[in-house]
């Protein structure tokens, strides 16, 4: 019904028409079997023209089943393009938080899974509905037959039903414990993918996973799949067995009771036998009926944002005559997890001003990367306020304010599109400038817009990735640990050369960096430490590891 219900609400005129279309068709096939019976049987006319008759009738059915099959399963097709469209879109209008807490595999399992799921649901659609219609158009052709018959075979086929509604519910019980397996599964996957060089390397651990993890999910969503196809299984041979049944039972009722005579029990079990395919199909098709409902569920489930078709998120424009940024007193405290304390950074006070380079240093999980995810506005903060040229910025404004920042994050994505200011295609010579300066002119090449080839160390992909944060042209530069895998004299380049070179350029940059040989060149240092901001003075800090250094030698 779900199914139904979101085709309803999508596509309600082309349903409308399909259903139409159904009905035509389910009542011309019942029709096929009265002209039998009535003029076939006991031909009135001559026969050349019952013959062109029964010919015409035919070649409607096939006309109107024909039509109503392919205007089903275009429908069908049509709402599954139109799920995984809305799905995307929804996914990359959804919080970075609700992304971490829902995880990759998760979210994969629905964009590959649920989908394919749904996929099915709609390709047997069109045989459940055209089954559904049939049957009842057919069985108010038996009720027009024989009253007393009918009664008694509603009476046989509604245990039938009821039989067929318990099996099927524990069909439905297997597949959505099925589907929930399949998370952990998309988990194993992404960890013999991600993780290939680990398991290649060491073959214990391969086993172990392979053992241990991988192999309970894979067995766990065997054992329900395999008990829903059974309990559907009985479900068709008891449906089959009740309706062959109820063909003895007319007859038992036709002759050995009287309640009709021998042409109408005939044509009565001839419907019922015509009914019987389009009924047991309409049965097969309910584990993928229940898988696409089950899937809907999940997708549900995810709580993601309502579908938006626009990627417009501009109420301000805080990009241009941008002077500072502050913060006071804000506050981010991670969401409960299973098995973890909260981490909790702030309150936090800090102003950056345009034009700026400050150097952010602190200890492993002191919270820095935390700090640029809030500084950037991927993370709301929680508390305290954030004053753009001394204004406060609420909530809707976040979007708007995210705009100021290009960044380089150490699990960046590197994207095969180069973008220039505000989404435009950048000028070539632009990038061949940067790539020049970042020493990949003869490693990469770009064509349209487009890296050509992404196949190159880390150092060269995070170079890659500076090229393509340079060129979204935005305000403030957040750079983590960026020079961290660059050799020394790359790294002497960028904090001597490119870092003035974007300061110069009136870029303002926050890099969180460890490298304190060149805190000479930031503006100011400021400290994470234990989650909180500290201004430090960066010369004292640099004549100290300067005696350090000395001692040790
Ligand atoms: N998605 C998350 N959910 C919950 N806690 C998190 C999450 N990401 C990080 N943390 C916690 O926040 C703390 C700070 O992490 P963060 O990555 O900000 O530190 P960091 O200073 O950047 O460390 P490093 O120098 O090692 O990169 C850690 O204790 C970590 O456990």
């Amino acid at each position: 019904m779900t199914l139904l219900r979101l085709l309803f609400n999508r596509f309600r005129w082309a349903l409308l028409s399909v259903l139409a279309l159904s009905i035509a068709s389910a009542g011309l096939s019942v029709g096929v079997i009265a002209f039998t019976n009535e003029r076939m049987l006991h031909p009135q006319n001559e026969l050349s023209s019952t013959l062109m008759l029964f010919g015409g009738l035919l070649a409607a059915v096939f006309v109107i089943g024909t039509a109503s099959q392919i205007c089903m399963t275009t429908l069908g097709h049509r709402l599954v393009y139109q799920l995984r469209r809305t799905l995307v879109k929804r996914i990359l209008d959804t919080d970075l938080e609700r992304l971490e807490r829902l995880g990759p595999p998760r979210l994969l399992a629905s964009l590959n899974s649920d989908t394919s799921h749904l996929t099915s649901a709609f390709i047997s659609l069109p045989s459940a509905v055209y089954g559904l219609v049939l049957n009842l158009g057919g069985f108010a052709y038996l009720a027009w037959l024989s009253q007393p018959l009918f009664v008694a075979t509603a009476g046989w086929m509604l245990l039938t039903v009821m039989v067929g509604w318990l099996l099927m519910r524990q069909t439905h019980a297997r597949i959505d414990a099925a589907r929930t397996i399949e998370d952990s599964l998309y988990e194993d996957y992404q960890a013999a993918l991600l993780g290939r060089k680990e398991l290649a390397l060491n073959r214990q651990r391969a086993e172990r996973f392979y053992r241990d993890e991988f192999e309970p999910h894979a067995a766990a969503s065997r054992d329900r799949e395999t008990a829903a196809d059974i309990f559907n299984g009985f479900n068709e041979n008891w449906a089959n067995m009740m309706i062959l049944g109820s063909i003895g039972l007319v007859f038992f009722l036709a002759h050995g009771a009287g309640w009709a005579d021998h042409a109408v029990a005939t044509t009565y079990s001839l419907t019922i036998l015509f009914l019987r395919t389009s009924l047991t199909g309409l049965i097969a098709a309910i584990p993928s009926l229940i898988g696409g409902s089950v899937a809907l569920d999940k997708l549900n489930s995810l709580q993601l944002p309502e579908y938006r078709p626009d990627f417009s998120d501009l109420p301000r424009n805080l990009t241009s005559n941008w002077q500072a940024l502050t913060f006071q007193g804000v506050r981010y405290r991670y969401p409960e997890t299973e098995g973890s304390n909260r981490f909790e950074v702030g309150p936090l006070d800090l102003t950056l001003k345009a034009g700026e380079i400050v150097f952010l240093i602190g200890g492993n999980g002191s919270g820095k990367t935390t700090f640029t995810r809030l500084l950037t506005g991927l993370y709301p903060a929680q508390a305290g306020t954030i004053l753009w040229n001394g204004s406060a910025l609420t909530e809707p404004d976040r979007p708007a304010y995210r705009r100021l920042f290009s960044t380089v994050f150490s699990d960046f994505h590197l994207f095969h599109r180069l973008l220039g200011p505000d989404g435009s295609d950048p000028a070539p010579e632009e990038i061949a400038y940067w790539l020049e300066r970042l020493e990949l002119t003869h490693k990469v090449k770009v064509g349209d817009g487009r890296l050509q080839d992404s196949r190159l160390s880390q150092g060269q992909r995070k170079r890659l990735a500076l090229l393509a944060a340079i060129l979204e042209d935005r305000p403030v530069m957040v750079l983590d640990e960026w020079a961290a895998d660059q050799d020394p004299g790359y790294r002497r380049r960028f904090y001597t050369e490119l870092l003035p070179l974007l300061k110069a350029q009136g870029k303002t940059v926050l890099a969180v960096t460890h490298d304190e040989h060149y805190f000479d060149v930031a503006d100011r240092v400021v400290k994470m430490d234990e989650g909180r901001l500290l201004e430090i003075d960066s010369h004292r800090l640099r004549t100290e590891s300067t005696c350090v250094s000395q001692l040790v030698q």
